[in-house]
């Protein structure tokens, strides 16, 4: 990935497997299942991570929410949630929490639970809502390789006295205040780092704008970080490709059929390095 000198995000690079390498060398990326009936959002992040290029995914939920996430995926493991978070494997190297996933008490403690771990992390969604009334609580969990992806709506619950009007300096400013990396959802997304790297993607269309869209976008954050790439930088390579696929698809894109295309973006991106 490259910045133009107004930090217009380029086209990000990606690394090829190394010949003799396995599967976790391309990392383990674990996304959090909403509950029955609301299990399509985390699919989809799940979806797009492990297209990515993350090389193993598992979605963890309880066991209902499992039954149903089995009628829809293969190659995607599923994992039924402890109580305790704290017993994730320790090969697990990057986590999203928040698309479908429920707004209340529960869905705090996890989050912050999972916060409180050091791995690499995208917090989307219902994950963000929930803390809408106790943002502080929130950001004294969060750390730098922690990805916050706000549209503008959970943007304003979370900082409601930052104002929308200039968006570099409203995401600077709650990077800064939140100690994580924000990505501003938009027809540009911003993002910023709390070190105050800041990046706009360009690359993108109208088309993206669809349900679901922000969770596919969750799970190529994810999918990247799990391949060791810091939160800033996957954040930025992810808006890019979710864009790329977007311009080249047009008139009729799904989120659905945004997972099918990632292969199609990276192909394009080659030639790739061996790893
Ligand atoms: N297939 C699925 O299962 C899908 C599940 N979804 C989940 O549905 C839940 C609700 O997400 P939503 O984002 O719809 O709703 P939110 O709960 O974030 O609230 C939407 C409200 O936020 C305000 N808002 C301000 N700016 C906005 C913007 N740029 N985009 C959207 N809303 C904006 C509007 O008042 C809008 O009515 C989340 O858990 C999400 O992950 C959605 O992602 C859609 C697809
Ligand atoms: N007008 C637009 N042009 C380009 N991209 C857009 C536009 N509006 C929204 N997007 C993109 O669409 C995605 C919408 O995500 P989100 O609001 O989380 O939707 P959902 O909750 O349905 O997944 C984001 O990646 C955002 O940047």
């Amino acid at each position: 990935m490259s910045l133009d000198q107004n930090n217009i995000i380029g086209k990000p690079e990606i690394t090829a497997p190394s010949v003799s390498g396995n599967k976790y060398d391309r990392g383990w990326a674990v996304v959090f299942s909403g509950p029955p009936l609301r299990t399509g959002a985390s699919r989809l992040s799940a979806q797009a991570a492990l297209s990515v290029g993350a090389g193993l995914v598992t979605i963890m939920g309880a066991k209902e929410a499992l039954q149903e996430q089995s009628a829809h995926v293969s190659a995607i493991m599923l994992a039924e949630r402890s109580d305790d978070l704290h017993a994730i494997d320790s090969r697990v190297t990057s986590l999203a929490i928040g698309p479908a996933y429920g707004i209340g008490e529960r869905c705090r403690a996890d989050v912050l639970v999972l916060a409180g771990q050091g791995r690499l992390m995208v917090i989307d969604a219902d994950a963000i809502t929930a803390f809408a009334k106790s943002p502080a609580t929130l950001f004294t969990a969060l750390h730098d390789q922690i990805v916050l992806t706000p549209h503008d709506g959970e943007f304003a619950r979370l900082f409601p006295d930052i104002s929308l009007s200039d968006r570099l300096h409203a995401v600077t400013a709650a990077a800064q205040r939140s100690g994580a990396v924000i990505l501003l959802k938009g027809p540009q997304s911003v993002i910023a780092a709390p070190d105050g790297r800041i990046a706009i993607n360009t690359h993108s269309s109208p088309w993206l704008a669809t349900a679901g869209s922000g969770d596919v976008l969750t799970g190529i954050i994810c999918g990247i970080m799990a391949q060791g790439v810091g939160g800033f930088r996957a954040a930025c390579c992810a808006a890019w490709l979710h864009g790329d696929i977007a311009v080249r698809f047009g008139a009729g894109l799904t989120a659905d059929l945004m997972v099918k295309q990632i292969p199609m973006t990276l192909a394009d991106l080659g030639p790739a390095e061996q790893g």
